[in-house]
């Protein structure tokens, strides 16, 4: 299973994440954020990355100025849009950048699901994620997670990635319930909004490896 650590800003918990054998990691462009970093830090942790992981920069409704500095400055290896982009506006961006493209989807009710089929062939991966709360000017990371059960009407060959308030306490539910092809978390392994914690992304992963030895592999299980 991909487990994506979103939201770092630091080399210390950069360094954890990969530590424990994070696929993905990701950092946030969007000034309204607490975890918003400007390009160059994100370029440094790209380059302290070194391919250890996949990098992915969280971005919400990026202009065309905007992604295009992404790829030339940062380099990330995903693009994760986690605004209002239609299907049309992933593929723009997916062919200006060459870069892989992570569609964010809000899902409240079963009806949200239907979007999915919008994005099928465009989009390298759906990431499903909570709708905004009322009142939060973040369109994620706000740690709040959503009715997993939804999600099992979705054909199980989608390979999407699940979001919205995964911690350690709640990761096992998440995968014996929706069964994701991966995990995003970012609010789950934080000390306050904004600061990652070492500690707690140790402990988010101690939760995985626990689950690992319960859970079969989601092939072996279908068949
Ligand atoms: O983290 C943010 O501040 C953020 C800002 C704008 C768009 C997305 C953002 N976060 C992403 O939301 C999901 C879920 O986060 P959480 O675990 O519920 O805190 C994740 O992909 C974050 O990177």
């Amino acid at each position: 299973m991909d487990i994506k650590i979103c939201g770092l800003s630091t080399p210390e918990t950069v360094n954890a994440a990969l530590s424990r054998g994070a696929s993905h990691v990701g950092f946030v462009s969007f000034e309204k954020s607490p975890r918003h970093l400007d390009l160059e830090a994100m370029a440094e942790l790209v380059r302290l990355v070194d391919g250890r992981a996949e990098t992915v920069i969280v971005t919400v409704d990026p202009d065309d100025a905007l992604v295009d500095r992404f790829a030339a400055e940062v380099r990330p290896d995903w693009l994760q849009l986690h605004g209002a982009e239609t299907p049309g506006r992933v593929r723009d961006i997916k062919a200006r950048t060459g870069l892989q493209v992570m569609k964010a989807l809000p899902v409240a009710t079963a009806g949200d699901l239907g979007a999915i089929a919008a994005f099928d062939g465009v989009a390298d991966r759906m990431l499903l994620d909570s709708r905004r709360p009322k009142g939060s000017v973040l369109p994620g990371g706000n740690g709040v997670a959503f009715d997993w059960t939804l999600l099992a009407a979705l054909d199980p060959s989608l390979r999407y990635m699940l979001s919205g308030g995964i911690d350690a306490g709640n990761v096992a539910d998440a995968v014996r319930i929706a069964r994701p092809a991966g995990i995003d978390v970012s609010s789950g392994v934080e000390s306050a909004p904004g600061v990652k914690d070492p500690a707690r992304i140790h402990s988010f992963f101690d939760a995985l490896d626990r689950l690992a030895e319960d859970v079969p592999p989601r092939k072996a299980r279908a068949s």
